[in-house]
């Protein structure tokens, strides 16, 4: 059966600085909870002490009901195993005797490891993917596969809890992926307790069912993923804007940290204004890029809540808005002709047009009987169907091109002609 594991008032500190201020959670058994916060604020330190191996100067940590300072080195170890961040080993051990290890709390003293703990060993190193490493010595392998390696010694243990700090530092992206679809594999399946300590807030967002969120040795907040992933958390914790919404083909929570160099103090503002046709996240690098080029802008029409909505919101940019899922009304068309004609130049990005949205397409047909620049931004090069109207929108669109809208196919070159 697995154990809950609750920290209660919890004050650490190093010398005199204090790092974790009283600190109250539960992590109930069979979670899998991502610990996320900024260098420094404590992430590392909680699990070390929810790991028993830092006492806290105040407060207590319960496994289950019982007090964690009750429990002997080897009894804690067969409930929960740790894999820490640094995974230097000091002696020249083979990679097979180093999994072996992980059997160490499940045998008597003295006792040797029979049949079943090599099978237990095995099968880790078959799931981390190490066991042709077998006979290599864990100090020359590569970091990653250490890491691979200590992972499959946690896994030995069968341990109802695990805890890991920052897992997938050393990994490559196939690797990190491998790694943390294992973690979710064991506590889908077997009901393991995961607490991992992650950087990376998509790997965070996709994995975890619940996120504790930390700065300054403070919880901001505790909660279901879309309830942690959120604009206005993050801001406070890492102190700077990110766009959170779903990846369309994993339909996971997504974050786009948002430019850290170019702050409004710094932002050197051009004279020309533009105003972006987009929708549906199509947009959203393209004014990024834009604003810290130090372009005003405007966009329009989107509908609120959209990505490019989004980050037009957090710049502050002017907008015709139109609700969520709604198709475009004359009021909001109106407004975003207006805006386009305050412009000095209008940019038509690669939207999907749909009927909804199908009147976006007239206000670049606006602006071209205009003498004003009109440029449809194609990113990148695709086949991919982008007309949604049963034709009227591919119509349009020629329509356009015929009257002289003109194409750009890169940034690059969109910028060199919006310097013109
Ligand atoms: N051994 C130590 N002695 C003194 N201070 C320490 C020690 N270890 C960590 N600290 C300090 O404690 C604070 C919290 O460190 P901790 O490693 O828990 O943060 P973290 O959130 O895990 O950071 P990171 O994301 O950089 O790994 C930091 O200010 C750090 O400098």
């Amino acid at each position: 059966m697995g154990k809950s594991i609750e920290v209660k008032d919890i004050i650490f500190k190093y010398n005199e600085t204090t790092i974790l201020k009283e600190l109250n959670l539960k992590i109930e058994e069979k979670a899998f909870t991502s610990i996320i916060g900024p260098n420094g604020s404590g992430k590392s330190t909680l699990l070390k002490i929810i790991a028993k191996n830092l006492v806290p100067h105040r407060g207590n940590i319960l496994l289950g009901d019982k007090d964690l300072r009750d429990y002997a080195a080897k009894s804690l170890a067969q409930e929960m195993a740790v894999v820490h961040q640094s995974t230097e080993v000091a002696y020249d051990f083979s990679v097979e005797d180093i999994v072996l290890m992980g059997r160490h709390p499940h045998l008597k003293r003295f006792q040797r490891e029979g049949l079943r703990d090599f099978q237990i060993v095995k099968e880790a190193m078959e799931l981390t993917n190490t066991w042709h490493l077998k006979e290599r010595s864990i100090n020359e392998i590569s970091g990653g596969e250490r890491q691979r390696v200590i992972i499959a010694r946690a896994l030995a243990q069968e341990p109802q809890i695990i805890l890991l700090d920052e897992p997938t530092s050393a990994l490559d992206i196939h690797h990190q992926m491998e790694v943390l679809d294992l973690l979710r594999q064991l506590n889908e399946e077997k009901g393991v307790t995961i607490v991992v300590v992650l950087h990376d807030l998509n790997l965070a967002a996709r994995y975890s069912k619940e996120i504790l969120l930390l700065h300054e040795g403070n919880r901001i907040t505790m909660g279901k993923t879309e309830e942690v992933i959120t604009v206005e958390n993050l801001k406070k914790a890492y102190n700077m804007e990110m766009i959170v919404d779903r990846n369309v083909y994993t339909g996971a929570l997504q974050v786009l940290p948002l430019s850290t160099t170019k702050t409004s103090y710094q932002r050197k503002t051009k004279e020309k204004k533009l105003h972006i046709v987009c929708g549906g996240g199509v947009g959203k690098e393209l004014i990024q890029s834009l604003y810290d080029e130090g372009y005003t802008m405007s966009i329009g029409v989107v509908n609120i809540g959209d990505s490019d909505w989004e980050i037009a919101n957090i710049l502050g940019l002017e907008m015709a808005e139109e609700s969520p899922f709604s198709p475009i009304s004359d009021d909001a068309f109106e407004e975003a002709c207006r805006l386009a004609e305050k412009a000095d130049i209008t940019i038509l990005t690669s939207i999907p047009i749909g009927k909804g949205n199908v009147k976006n397409l007239s206000i670049i047909q606006r602006q071209l009987e205009t003498e004003k620049p009109v440029y449809f931004y194609k990113a990148y090069e695709s086949n991919k169907k982008f007309d949604y109207t049963d034709g009227e929108g591919e119509i349009l669109f020629g329509n356009l091109l015929n009257k002289g809208l003109q194409v750009l196919t890169s940034k690059d070159k969109l910028l060199k002609k919006l310097e013109e």
